[in-house]
């Protein structure tokens, strides 16, 4: 069993669980779920944009504990401040050691940056959960879904104005996903079966079989300034990165350096 399995697995068990607790007319009655979304595609497209999506990670189940310490409202709206075109907030607790609250903290400190829920989507309750704490977006991973998943999943987030950022990790995932839906299409340098990673080429060799009237970024394994100016050059606009801030004792400067550095 692949460690993707291990978290798809859960994440049935939970999700059934939630829904026996909070029904979604109680999601559809939270605040946020009148309120209109803030546009991550038109963020990373922006004059000047530094296309980072900075990422709020505790933990993760190739490299175990991460940054137990960085508080999420100090993290996030420093990160907003240092440039981020967006916030990615894991809300997966047992493999990544997020919670919802870290989406809704994160929401009510940052009222104007676009914020993405990061979990595992198997069910369009979930969708609803995104909403009503404050997202914008949402990730559908091509790995651990059906076609008829991804359509179905990434219309439910056009039908509650949330975006959808696709995940796809070789040719065979983009080429079995409905994109009519999706906004922004990632390459996750990271294989989430095995957690292997070498550096940015699955980024590279992608590039080409994306449909260009997608915003195209690179997720995962970016450490280096020379990397984000190397996959600007390609053509990509954004780079979803974690680990390289988080692992530091203040995560927010760390990105305000970073960003010196890619300009
Ligand atoms: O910490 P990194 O290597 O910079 O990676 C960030 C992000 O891309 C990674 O956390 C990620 C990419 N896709 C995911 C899917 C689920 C959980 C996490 C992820």
């Amino acid at each position: 069993m692949t460690i993707l399995d291990q978290i798809i697995e859960n994440k049935q068990i939970e999700v059934a669980r939630a829904k026996e607790k909070v029904s979604v007319e109680e999601l559809q009655s939270s605040v946020y779920f009148k309120k209109e979304t803030i546009s991550l595609k038109s963020a990373l497209l922006a004059q000047n944009s530094t296309g980072i999506i900075s990422e709020y990670k505790r933990k993760s189940p190739s490299k175990g504990d991460i940054n137990v310490g960085a508080g999420i409202a100090e993290t996030t709206t420093g990160y907003a401040k240092a440039g981020a075109a967006g916030i990615s907030v894991l809300t997966d607790t047992v493999f990544f050691g997020g919670f919802k609250e870290d989406l809704l903290i994160a929401r009510e400190h940052n009222p104007s940056t676009p914020l993405l829920r990061k979990d595992f989507m198997i069910d369009e309750y979930q969708i609803y959960e995104a909403k009503a704490w404050g997202a914008d977006v949402i990730l559908l991973i091509a790995a651990n879904l059906e076609t008829e998943e991804i359509e179905s999943l990434s219309k439910k987030a056009h039908e509650l104005g949330l975006e959808v950022l696709l995940e796809v990790h070789n040719k065979e995932e983009i080429d079995k996903s409905p994109m009519q839906n999706v906004d922004i299409v990632g390459v996750n340098n990271r294989n989430l079966k095995n957690f292997a990673e070498n550096n940015v080429n699955a980024s590279i060799e992608l590039f080409d079989f994306i449909p260009n009237d997608k915003v195209k970024i690179s997720e995962s394994c970016i450490s280096h300034p020379d990397t984000v100016k190397q996959l600007r050059a390609i053509g990509y606009q954004g780079f979803l990165m974690g680990e390289n801030f988080m692992k530091t004792s203040n995560p927010a400067k760390a990105l305000e350096e970073f960003v010196e550095l890619i300009k």
